[in-house]
């Protein structure tokens, strides 16, 4: 059998038609080898006594897992060194980490360094999800860029396969993880989700909390066969973006997670920056479409650094669908 080419192979031969900058390569290098550790110390968290809390709550006023912790300094620790890289936007840190003086074209890192961390101790798959963008000018720090600028965006699944699924903006490739030699290597070139599915992911036990639309949806999912929809469907949630999100990109779906009465105030539940833009611009790559209800999350412009919205992504149709859904709702009532 022919060896799958290796991330490195990739990036410096087929990832963009006129090439990447080589600066990108290696923060994209430096990123992978952040995810291969964190692996790895996840694989001996119960050797290493790193399950359970640490006893900290971070910016968001939640609790943070030790491995929250391990993974947020192995990112900064990694990547923190790659020469254009201006600064680290961390889910677990308040502020932005300034690690040089900014210049045009140099890369800001945005990363949720362990999601679905609720699933570690019960041994389910998590992941760690990066974004990165550009400085556009000489000493800009702003660090509130839309998402369809993002030059890059992935994520790591720590599963039964360690995996590596990446865009740089020309289509969504996936590298497993060797076990062994612990290279990337090419599995998954172009990945697409396709347009139609029948199976649906969202965290059902907030229905009393969700909005017409939303439960007009999911009414008429479940209503199955003899229902409006005319045909059964399934339903995931596996409490980890980054396993939703996966299962998507290799056999289709939908994941929401809406503005609803208990989340509102805060603006959703998953943050724009490091969660939702990276994970809209992959679906968006892969054929498929991410809104915040109506308007695309790419075009969302953050008003802070952990800003909140809702997420709707994953097939085509069915998003568009539930974009149908919400645009009705929003209409005034005609009179009589
Ligand atoms: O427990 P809930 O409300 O279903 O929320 C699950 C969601 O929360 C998250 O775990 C948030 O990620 P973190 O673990 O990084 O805080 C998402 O991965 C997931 O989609
Ligand atoms: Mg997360
Ligand atoms: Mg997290």
């Amino acid at each position: 059998m022919t060896q799958a080419i290796t991330l490195r192979n990739f990036l410096t031969h087929h990832a963009a038609p006129d090439g990447l900058d080589p600066d990108l390569i290696f923060l994209i290098e430096d990123i992978a080898s952040a995810c291969r550790v964190i692996g790895n110390r996840l694989r001996n968290a119960a050797f290493e006594g790193n399950h359970g809390l640490a006893g900290e709550t971070n910016v968001q006023g939640e609790d943070q897992k030790k491995l929250d912790v391990i993974a947020d300094e192995t990112f900064a620790r990694i990547c923190g060194n790659s020469r254009r890289l201006a600064a680290l936007v961390s889910e677990e840190q308040e502020d932005a980490v300034w690690l040089k003086q900014p210049e045009a074209g140099d890369y800001l890192l945005f990363f949720d360094p362990l999601d679905g961390s609720s699933n570690i101790d019960v041994n389910l798959s998590v992941g760690s999800i990066f974004s990165v963008c550009t400085v556009a000018a000489p000493g800009e720090r702003d660090i509130l860029k839309p998402g369809h600028t993002q030059r890059c965006a992935g994520y790591a699944i720590y599963g039964p396969t360690m995996m590596l699924v990446l865009s740089v903006g020309d289509g969504v490739f996936g590298f497993s993880c060797e076990y062994g030699t612990g290279d990337f290597r090419l599995t998954h070139p172009g990945m697409s989700i396709p347009e139609k599915t029948a199976e649906f992911a969202i965290n059902t036990s907030r229905h009393r909390l969700w909005d017409q639309p939303v439960r007009r949806y999911v009414e008429e999912c479940l209503a199955g066969e003899t229902g409006p929809r005319g045909r059964d469907f399934n339903m995931r949630w596996t409490a980890s973006m980054v396993a939703d999100v996966h299962r998507i990109l290799i056999r289709g779906g939908v994941f929401l997670y809406p503005a609803d009465e208990g989340n509102r105030a805060a603006g959703g539940k998953l943050r724009l920056l490091y969660e939702a833009n990276p994970m809209a611009f992959l679906v968006e790559q892969a054929g498929g479409r991410a809104t915040v209800g109506r308007t695309r999350i790419l075009d969302v412009m953050p008003e802070n650094h952990h800003q909140r919205v809702p997420v709707i992504l994953g097939s085509a149709e069915e998003v568009t669908r539930l974009s149908d859904y919400h645009a009705a709702s929003e209409k005034p009532a005609t009179a009589p």
